[in-house]
């Protein structure tokens, strides 16, 4: 049975109604007008024990709403959510022994105690044998160099560090499932990648699940092999990290530097994937065109400073997929005024 399944799962939220300007803000106070949201549509996955499953998707789409509807903290709007076999929101102690939770903007850690003794309140209240939490505790000092900072208050602590005591916090209790909702958001390069590696070996080594929601697709590359996409609620895509490098992985990317800026450019099969003015960057497909037939047709017409060609990489097929999914966003946009008009009165 797998570790995590969600079948229709869907989350709408009712806003309270807000009118703009002063006589709208009195307006606002005495009507009771709400407008709904669907921050998820009707998602279905399963996830397999020892999996590490990349959550992404464009600011918005419905990831920690997916997240807390997960772990518990959100009850869904319809359909349902399996974890080890129970039902988060009704299980949310028995689930919480189970799972460990990082939510990279939020901390459980105590702010004026020493990392140490957070730690220590951990293991009371998740009942933590002493050998288990000594040898859990050994190993996370290892691998994430604890020593240095365990006995320093958590607000004197590098962002950095304060992310690898929230991580080995959250592993303490030995849970078969990790959530971590952009873990390294904010951490300089050296930091992210002790990070990855230590999520690596932990899912590698004790087989603990992980779920995982960054913008920084470094993360889901170097950490997950399956990738889920969302985009305005809605599953856009889901499957190997692999599957998608082939499936797009045909494209390659242009970057050209023009002497200046020459405005808008169409070229048949080339798509523009970055405008920054004299500098842009292009994307086409090479079993379509050669890099050859691209190049000339723009150096014929544009004077032509400097170029650099690469194979596009997962950041880049990811931008392709949320480009072609703006355009459905525009859809939902005007669905939601549609549901605005409708707005319910309570
Ligand atoms: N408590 C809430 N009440 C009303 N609307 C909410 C609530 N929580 C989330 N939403 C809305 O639901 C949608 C999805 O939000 P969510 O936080 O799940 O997105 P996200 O993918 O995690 O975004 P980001 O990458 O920016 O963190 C958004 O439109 C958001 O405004």
């Amino acid at each position: 049975m797998a570790i995590i399944e969600a079948h229709h799962l869907s989350k709408t939220f009712q806003q309270h109604r807000r009118f703009p300007g002063f006589w709208g803000a009195i307006r606002t106070l005495f009507t009771h007008e709400y407008i709904t949201r669907q921050a998820v549509r009707d998602i279905s996955f399963a996830v397999e024990r020892g999996e590490a499953v990349g959550y992404v998707g464009p600011n918005g789409a419905g990831k920690s709403t997916t997240i807390k509807m997960l772990t518990g903290v959100l009850v869904p709007t319809s359909g349902t959510v399996l974890v080890n076999g129970r039902m988060p929101h009704k299980a949310r102690q028995e689930n919480a022994r189970r799972i460990g939770v990082i939510f990279g903007q939020r901390s459980q850690l105590w702010w004026e105690l020493p990392v140490i003794d957070s730690f220590d309140l951990h293991r009371h209240m998740y009942r933590i044998r002493h050998d288990q939490y000594a040898k859990n505790l050994a190993f996370f000092e290892e691998l994430l160099c604890l020593k240095e900072f365990l006995h320093s208050p958590v607000r004197q602590l590098s962002l950095g560090q304060r992310m690898r005591a929230e991580i080995a916090l959250a592993l303490l209790h030995d849970p078969d499932i990790l959530f971590l909702d952009e873990p390294t958001i904010g951490l300089d390069i050296t930091a992210k990648d002790r990070i990855r590696e230590f999520l690596q070996a932990v899912n590698r080594e004790r087989e603990v699940t992980i779920i995982l929601t960054s913008h920084d697709l470094k993360d889901i590359e170097e950490i997950c092999s399956r990738i889920v996409i969302i985009n305005q609620g809605d599953l856009a895509y889901d499957g190997a990290v692999s599957d998608l490098k082939t499936r797009l992985g045909n494209q390659r990317t242009l970057t050209i530097e023009f002497s200046h800026d020459p405005g808008p450019i169409t070229i048949s099969g080339v798509t523009l994937l970055q405008d920054d003015g004299s500098r842009k960057q292009f994307q086409f497909d090479k079993a379509v065109l050669s890099t050859y037939e691209v190049l000339s047709a723009l150096a014929e017409k544009y004077p032509v400073v400097d170029i650099s060609l690469e194979d596009t990489d997962i950041e880049d097929i990811i931008r392709t997929l949320y480009n072609s999914m703006g355009e459905q966003a525009l859809e939902r946009e005007q669905l939601d005024t549609w549901t605005r008009g409708k707005a319910v009165t309570k």
